[in-house]
Formats: structure tokens, sequence, C-alpha cells
């Protein structure tokens, strides 16, 4: 590998700050404005090095055709009742955003309801929210614009399609909850900015309030119902009960599993809504998360984690709503997480358990919160649910590794039986040439953590095969089963091994797990990945060289952490809109929000954590066996999740500090994509682009081979 001639971008040492004593250097703070000049010729500079490394592997083409061919499969989803008629989403297999069908009968003649492909020739326009009546005949949703979590909320008359007049634009993180006499919907939003508000800004998002719109009325007359003023960060959700009787306030402070909880009685608000709700206050303190499920009269049904890491249901009597009146009505299980709950038939409960990070399904009767029936499931995991409380059949979607995907119906009457409703299938994949396997290893303080391992069968564990290591570790995200098209070429074409760790941070095990993986417990989950790949060595799947390690947002914090400490243990890594520089993530956008799994550098005790495993700060000058291993950093410029500064400020510096090296021969780039961004809705085109470049990385990093 020829070293690379990298751009020179200009450092000014001068920029330094004062964190409580200590004085760090800043020398890319320039970086941090998208629009300068310099920014924009310092990222083109980027490109012109990545494309034509990218596009220089001599199997690209190959790799291309191949994740197009393999893609190229019929997807669908659940079908949902609303009103008379059935919903799903559907994609042909490459159309860029899936198209929503409507039809009178599940399985029937179906038609195009909502086609977000019409709106924009590159597919960037994508539907990321929706919300029909009780009644199915009105639809609320929320297209945002080159992946930016901006939203305009727009409405339909449902099942025609009818448009209607109404746009609420400056949506951000938004509920839509529509009032049960279909008047409005209740939705969020934050104040107007100086500047532009498309995604290509860093600017910070507070005072998020919620507003009441009534159809038929401009935005501008739309009535601000709550607000926090005195906390600037705090979100304010809202959720209307199944019954129609009372509205949800759900403050929460960034990504915490813990809200406030507020109730409005909406039957007893004389007239419209004019003006602030007044509320009672049923919970005060971010002590635990209280996520509604269903509700009969003033007794309201919660998943909460209060006192209960594994998470529990209990009722709340709204008319005696002392904690002391409260009832559990299923208890937290010992080993596995509820992570959620679903009303169906008004008297039956549907719930979903993770265990040992594979998917269960039970029915339980609502009332006395006995289990009647565990719906039998193949190992992996239930991506897709549709029921409603009022319906008597259900719908669930499984998948796992090597399972692209099935729809079984439900009916909620005894005997049990879920039928196979939909096989999907993908063409010239035989999942029977792999295997799944579960291992557990223990991680540096001894804790034992799960990984799914998946290649080809009869693998010879001579420790030649490369390793796709995923991982993510963070906001109890837990990372389960599921079927990647792309990732059949890899395993399949390119031989290699797929694992995914699944280390502290996340929810496999419910709140306890996630905390000892946040905070002043952030090197856990680099400490349980690393370990992951010392098991992968040891195990003689594979040797350093040949581990790459991947992960996206929170993920590709964790792999320009782990490399950093350990460039010796990793041939290369992808890290996909990572959040790379710890001291500055919480003054952009919506980062503030992740303090609550990071902590802020504006505080001494957090400071100290940040600063010791930041990557842009922790970049070695000496990395351990020789060099920094190959390192591909991807962004999009509409990313205002994950702001691309931390990508272009991290690259920047370790071009800077080890680029030169004549021991540096490992690449060390970022493809900065366009109209692109944290990957929410991102369009077929761009998502098998960016996998296809992926792949070209690793095959020309890590030297893997292709074979037809
Ligand atoms: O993108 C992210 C993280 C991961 C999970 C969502 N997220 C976010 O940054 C989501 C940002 C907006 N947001 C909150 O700040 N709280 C959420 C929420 C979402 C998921 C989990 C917990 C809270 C919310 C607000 C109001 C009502 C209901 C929910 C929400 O949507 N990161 C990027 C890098 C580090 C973390």
């Amino acid at each position: 590998m020829g070293k690379f001639d990298y751009p020179h971008a200009r450092r000014d040492e001068t920029v330094v700050d004062d964190y409580h004593g200590t004085k760090i250097v800043d020398a890319y703070r320039w970086l941090e404005d998208p629009d300068s000049e310099e920014t924009k010729a310092f990222v083109d500079a980027q490109n012109d090095i990545s494309k034509p490394f990218l596009e220089g592997c001599p199997v690209r083409k190959k790799i291309i055709d191949r994740i197009t061919e393999v893609w190229d499969y019929p997807k669908y989803t659940c079908p949902s009742k609303k009103g008379e008629k059935y919903y799903y989403f559907h994609n042909s297999g490459l159309q860029n955003q899936s198209v929503y069908y409507v039809q009178d009968t599940v399985g029937g003649k179906s038609t195009v309801f909502f086609d977000p492909n019409k709106l924009s020739t590159e597919g960037t326009i994508a539907l990321r929210g929706h919300s029909f009546t009780d009644d199915g005949s009105l639809w609320a949703y929320s297209l945002s614009e080159s992946g930016s979590d901006w939203v305009t909320i727009k409405f339909k008359k449902a099942p025609s399609a009818e448009d209607l007049p109404d746009v609420l634009k400056n949506v951000k993180f938004t509920s839509m909850a529509w009032t049960p006499d279909n008047d409005g919907l209740f939705y969020n939003r934050y104040p107007e900015q100086d500047g532009k508000a498309d995604g290509t800004e860093t600017t910070t998002n507070l005072h998020h309030k919620l507003y009441y719109h009534r159809l038929g009325t401009q935005q501008s007359e739309d009535v601000l119902v709550a607000e926090v003023p005195q906390h600037p960060r705090w979100m304010v959700g809202a959720e209307v009960s199944d019954c129609g009787g009372y509205l949800l306030l759900t403050p929460r402070e960034g990504c915490e599993p813990a809200n406030r909880l507020y109730v409005v009685n909406l039957t007893q608000l004389k007239g419209a809504i004019t003006g602030k709700l007044e509320y009672t206050v049923i919970v005060d303190n971010f002590d635990a998360e209280y996520e509604y499920i269903s509700n009969k009269g003033s007794v309201f049904t919660f998943k909460t984690n209060l006192k209960a890491p594994r998470y529990k249901l209990i009722n709340i009597d709204f008319s005696k709503p002392e904690p002391e009146n409260w009832v559990t009505l299923i208890d937290e299980d010992e080993t596995a997480v509820l992570e959620w709950a679903s009303c169906v038939n008004r008297d039956k409960l549907v719930l979903h358990y993770l265990h040992h990070v594979k998917s269960e399904l039970f029915i339980y009767d609502y009332a006395s919160g006995s289990k009647e029936f565990q719906i039998p499931l193949e190992v992996g995991s239930i991506i897709g649910y549709t029921g409603d409380y009022k319906d008597t059949e259900i719908f669930f979607k499984f998948m796992s590794f090597l399972t692209p995907g099935v729809i079984y119906q439900m009916d909620m009457k005894q005997p049990y039986e879920p039928k196979v409703y939909r096989t999907i299938e993908v063409q010239g994949f035989d999942a029977s040439n792999f295997e799944t396997e579960q291992k557990f290893f223990p991680s540096k303080d001894g804790t034992k953590i799960p990984m799914f391992i998946v290649h080809k069968k009869g693998l010879q564990r001579d420790g030649s095969h490369p390793v796709l290591l995923y991982g993510y570790g963070g906001f109890s995200v837990s990372i389960t089963p599921s079927f990647s098209p792309s990732r059949t070429v890899y395993l399949q074409n390119l031989g290699g091994v797929f694992a995914v760790a699944n280390i502290r941070g996340g929810n496999e095990y419910g709140d306890t797990w996630h905390k000892a993986g946040t905070l002043g417990n952030k090197q856990n989950g680099f400490d349980d990945f690393q370990a992951a790949a010392q098991f992968l060595v040891d195990s003689k799947y594979t040797t350093p060289n040949k581990i790459i390690i991947n992960g996206g947002s929170n993920g590709g914090l964790l792999v320009g952490a782990c490399l950093n400490q350990r460039p010796d243990l990793f041939g290369a890594g992808i890290a996909q809109v990572g959040v790379l520089d710890m001291l500055r993530f919480h003054k952009f956008t919506i980062g503030h929000a992740w303090i609550t799994d990071y902590g802020s550098s504006d505080d001494p005790k957090p400071f100290q954590w940040l600063i010791k495993y930041s990557p842009l700060h922790n970049i070695p000058r000496e990395p351990k066996g020789g060099q920094y291993s190959s390192l591909l950093l991807m962004t999009g410029d509409h990313d205002d999740r994950v702001v691309p500064l931390h990508s272009l400020k991290f690259i920047a510096e370790l071009q800077h500090t080890l680029g030169k090296k004549e021991g540096q021969t490992n690449p060390l780039i970022i493809r900065v994509d366009t109209d692109s961004g944290h990957g929410a809705g991102k369009p077929t085109k761009k998502v098998i682009e960016e996998i296809a470049d992926m792949y070209c990385f690793i095959c020309q990093t890590v030297g893997l081979v292709w074979t037809d």
C-alpha cells in the first residue's frame, strides 16, 4: 500500500479551551463551520483522496453488481388495520423508498396509498413518521429531506389519499397525537432559529414545545399547549389514550429511559383548545420511564423500569395516583427484558421479551396479568408488530441473520394459532450453507458478554478468516439478529465471518446493562469490544490484522476509541457518522440529549471521564503494533443528528499526527456524502453505494478475496 499524500489542513493551535483548569488545544475548531470556504475545500480534498481509493478496488464492479442483485427482492411490513382497511409498506426490491399500500382485505387487491418516490428524483425525500386518527379517516405524515431530522408534517384523507392543504414546518423529534374528535393534532416544534434549518446547520436544538394544530387552519394559528422554559433541554412527548379521554405529557431530558408523567383530561376540557393545558402531575421526577400501554377508564397501564431494570407492567389509577396505590400487573422477569407490550382486543396483552438477545413473544390476559400462551419462535428477532387495542388480530414479523423475514397472522381467540401470512425470500441465497452461533466471552472485568457469530458451514477455525465485528453499546439500544442482503455477499463471495458483540450500554440485559456502559463506565463497552476481538483470535476464527471493526453513531465512537486504544488488535475500522469529539458534542443540534449517556465536559468529573477516551483527544503518537489500523470514516452533509464536524476534526488530527509517519502505510480516509444524513430514510441507491464502498475498503486493506 503506497503511502498517502494527505491534504494539508490549517492547524490553529491558538485555540485553547480551559476545562476546569486543564488546557486543551482544539486546532481544527475552524472545521466546525460547515459553510466556510475553507471547510468545503477540506471536504473536497478529502473526497478527492477517498473516492479514487475506493473506486480503485479491482472487484468493485462485482461487489456492486452482486449487492444490487441480492438486494433486489420484494420487502413487506406487517399489514395494519386502520378503519375498515389494511395498510402495509412494500418495496419491490430496489425502489429508493418503500411505498404505502391500502387494501380491503388482508392479501386482497391493493392500491398505492402513498408513494414517497414521486416526491424527488433521487428518492432523498423520506417518510419519517405518520399517524392515523382512531377511526382511520385521516392520516398525518412527516417528511424529511436528505436525511435531516427536520420534518414537514402534511395531511391526507384516508383511504382516499386526498391531500389536505395543512402544512406544519420547523418540526423535529415530534409526537403526532390526534384528538378523539379528529379535530386536530398535538405535535412538537422548535422556535424559529437564525440561519438555516435544513440539516446542514449545527445550531443547538433547545426549547422543544408542544403545539395543537386544528385541521383546516394555518400553522400560525396553532396553540402552544405545553413548554418547559426553565428546562431548555427537556423534550415534551405527548400521547392520546386509546379511549381518547386523556392526553399524556411525558417530558424527558435527553435519551435516558426516564420521563415525567402529566395528564390532561380531554373530556373535561370545555370547548376548544385555546392555550396552555392544565395538567395533573402523576410523576414529577426522572427516577424511571413510564411508557403508556393502554387504559380502562382511569386505570392506566405503563411499562416501567421503576425498581425493575428489566422492566415490568404497572397499573396507576388516576383517580388515586399516589405511588402507594400503584399495582404491579406483570412483574419483572429474573433474566428476560420486557422490550414492549401492546393491548389487543381490549382484554389481551402481547408482550415481547429479549432473552439472551433472542425474542420471546407471549399472550397475557390483561385483567389478571396471567400468562396464557408463548408464541413459538425460531432463534431470532421480532422486528415488526401490528395490532390495535380494539382489533382481534395481530401480525408480527420474524427475522434472523439467515432469515430475510416471515410475517405471521394470529387471531386473539383460543386456541392461539399463528399462521404464516408471508415469507420474504431472497433469490440465490441458500441459508442452509451458513450457520449462526451465540458465544459468551469474559470481558476485562470478568463480565460475560454475548456475541453472535455468522459464517459458512464447515468453517475451518484456522485463524485465516476476515471477521467483520459490529458493535454499538449505548442508549439502551440492543443489537439483535437481523437479516442484511449485503451481508450475504460478504459471507458468500468474500468468505468473511460476521460477528455482533452485545457490549454494555445497550438494553440486552435491561437498564443495569445500559448503565454499565455509560458515563463513568463507558470504558466497559470498549473493553467488551476489545475482549470480543481477542476471543475471536483466541478461538482461531481470525488474526488481528484480519479484524475489521464497524459501528455507526455511538458505534462510531466505539470504533474510534478502540482503534486509538488497540490499533494492534484491529486490521481496519469503519466508523459511520461517529461521535468523535467528546468535549464538544453537546454544543451542536441535539447532542445535549446524549449527556444522559456520556456526561458533559462542562462538569469536572464527566470531563475526567471524557478526556480519557474521546477519540479526537487520544490519538496515539506511537501506535502499538507499529502503525494505526486502516480507517474509513463516513458521514453526510445533512447529518444533523451527529454533525459531520466530528469526523472532519478527527480525520484532520489523525492525518496530522500519523499521516506523514514512514510506517503509516494503512490509509486514514474519510468519505463525505452529499444529500445524506444520519441514516434514517436513506434511499436504496445511496445505501448500496455506501455498503459497496465499505466492502471495497476492506477488500483493499484487509485483503479479502472475491469468489463468484
Ligand atoms: O441518535 C442518537 C440517540 C440514540 C437514541 C436516539 N438518539 C437521539 O439523539 C434522539 C434525539 C431526540 N430524542 C431525544 O432526545 N429523546 C427522544 C428519545 C429517543 C430514543 C430514545 C430515548 C429518547 C425522545 C424525545 C421525546 C419523546 C420520546 C423520545 C428523542 O427522540 N445518538 C447519536 C449519537 C449518540 C446518540
